[in-house]
């Protein structure tokens, strides 16, 4: 068998492989045109695919999905159809381009230049697609990728090769798939460190870790118990024919996941989108009326609304991102609720008033490597190093944040992570040096999909400071 080179996903020392040119090293950014008008019709698969491929070839780059969709969009022409259509598409391609990448390594005579990997990775993933149901048919990809790559200057002179490629496919899939899936880069959809890591911290479980976070999430609700019941809610989704399940106290997944807009009572603060997981922190805080509390890292304010719904408190939100936490106030507001919102660092306590809190949120920055399913590119953007380094910044946080803690008070430390060195570590480490009492709390939950339960990667730990 042929080795080919492949393509730039792995790290930086590793792209410096000699066959890549040197745009494909994450420290040299590509040139990409994302401002391009191509011409095709934005009704067209051929429209989003390119459009698709941009977002993920941004990626490579180390660029967040969300912001590199953004970025594409920003041209203004996409119809919010075809934002969908490359949405779904770029989303799809992060949780197949391990195989993506192994199966183009494969069939390309040579490593492909950023925008051809990232549209033949677009294709390849619509039609090797897990779902019963592919969303396009093969020969249409196949043409429309074709489409696509003239359309665009940075593609256009691949054109030949992005044909002979997916044709290629086309006629030797089953063997081609066979080799690839040799590999775990393609088996797993994840780099090797990240394999390694999850087999390193749940022997027994890292499989199904690994398949939970390459699944599609589901669209989870939280009741604001404020303003409605789980009977009355359940009740108003029947009757809009939105078939749902109760998974928590608060928790309602919908069979069917649907934009906000489509959601009942949505905007008049019925409910909110949290993963059912998540929903566990606030009763685990146990605030009750008239308590202070500070929600150290707030944003976007899932939890800070969710401490407002239980209880009659006075909160704290604070966050080091102002962008961010401005959506802590645009969700306070949907849900009629009031908290004091303070940018700043939660490392520091230059901007605290020295009077004590009787309860601590601490949902620290983290891998968020228990997220995955909903944020798939988050595995291609990491590096190893990253959970030891925030793992010291999540550390400083939480000895900050407890000076800050009244006697007999709580401090609840929340990751969304799946690596000990973040979670059970980091927890046990700070107990003894803060003798902190750790009172019960769920420890890691590892990441589930299955029909009485639905819930995310996280990890929780409490704490009380003796009276
Ligand atoms: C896991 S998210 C919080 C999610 C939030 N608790 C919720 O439920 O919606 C972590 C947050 O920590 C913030 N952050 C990161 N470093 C910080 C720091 N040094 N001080 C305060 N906030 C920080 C990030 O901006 C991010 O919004």
């Amino acid at each position: 068998m042929n080795k080919r080179p492949t393509l730039s996903l792995k790290s930086p020392a590793k792209a410096a492989a000699p066959k890549l040119r040197a745009s494909h090293a994450r420290e040299f950014k590509p040139a990409l045109q994302t401002s391009f008008q191509t011409g095709l019709k934005p009704d067209s698969l051929a429209y989003s695919l390119i459009g698709a491929a941009q977002a993920v070839a941004q990626v490579r780059t180390g660029t967040n999905l969300p912001q590199a969709l953004a970025q594409v969009w920003a041209k203004g022409e996409a119809t919010p159809q075809a934002r969908g259509a490359m949405q779904d598409i770029a989303y799809r391609c992060m949780r197949q381009l391990g195989q993506s990448e192994t199966l183009i390594g494969l069939m390309a005579p040579k490593a492909p230049e950023p925008l051809v990997a990232a549209l033949l990775a677009c294709a390849l993933a619509l039609m090797t697609a897990p779902d019963e149901v592919s969303p396009y048919e093969e020969f249409t990809v196949v043409d429309q990728t074709v489409t696509a790559a003239d359309a665009h200057p940075d593609t256009a002179r691949a054109k030949g090769m992005v044909n002979a490629v997916l044709r290629r496919f086309l006629r030797e899939r089953k063997a081609l798939l066979e080799t690839a899936l040799l590999q775990p880069l393609a088996k797993w959809n994840y780099p090797q460190w990240w394999i390694d890591a999850a087999k390193a911290a749940w022997p027994q479980d890292w499989q199904g870790v690994l398949t939970t976070g390459n699944s599609a999430p589901p669209l989870t609700l939280r009741i604001n118990a404020r303003k409605t019941t789980m009977t009355a809610y359940l009740a108003t989704l029947e009757a809009a024919g939105m078939a749902a399940t109760q998974i928590g106290p608060y928790a309602v997944r919908l069979a069917k996941p649907v934009g906000v807009t489509l959601i009942p009572g949505f905007s008049d603060g019925l409910v909110s989108v949290q993963d059912a997981g998540a929903q566990l922190a606030a009763p685990l805080l146990d605030v009750r009326d008239g308590m202070r509390v500070l929600d150290a890292c707030a944003a976007p304010g899932g939890k800070t609304c969710h401490i407002l719904e239980l209880a009659d408190a006075s909160v704290t939100a604070l966050d080091a991102d102002a962008k961010r936490l401005a959506r802590v106030g645009e969700n306070l507001e949907r849900l009629g609720q009031q908290a004091t919102l303070r940018t700043a660092d939660a490392q520091s306590a230059g901007w605290w008033d020295g009077k004590p809190f009787d309860r601590i949120l601490a949902d620290v920055p983290c891998t968020a490597s228990g997220i995955v399913r909903r944020h798939p590119d988050i595995r291609w953007l990491r590096r190893k190093g990253d959970t030891l380094q925030l793992a010291t910044l999540s550390s400083k946080i939480l000895d900050n944040l407890w000076q800050m803690l009244a006697p007999g008070g709580k401090l609840l430390f929340v990751t969304c992570s799946l690596w000990p060195q973040e979670s059970e570590a980091q927890a046990a480490a700070f107990a003894v040096r803060n003798q902190a009492v750790r009172l019960d709390a769920p420890g890691q939950l590892l990441p589930a999909g299955g029909a009485g339960q639905d819930h995310d990667g996280l990890f929780y730990a409490l704490f009380q400071k003796n009276a």
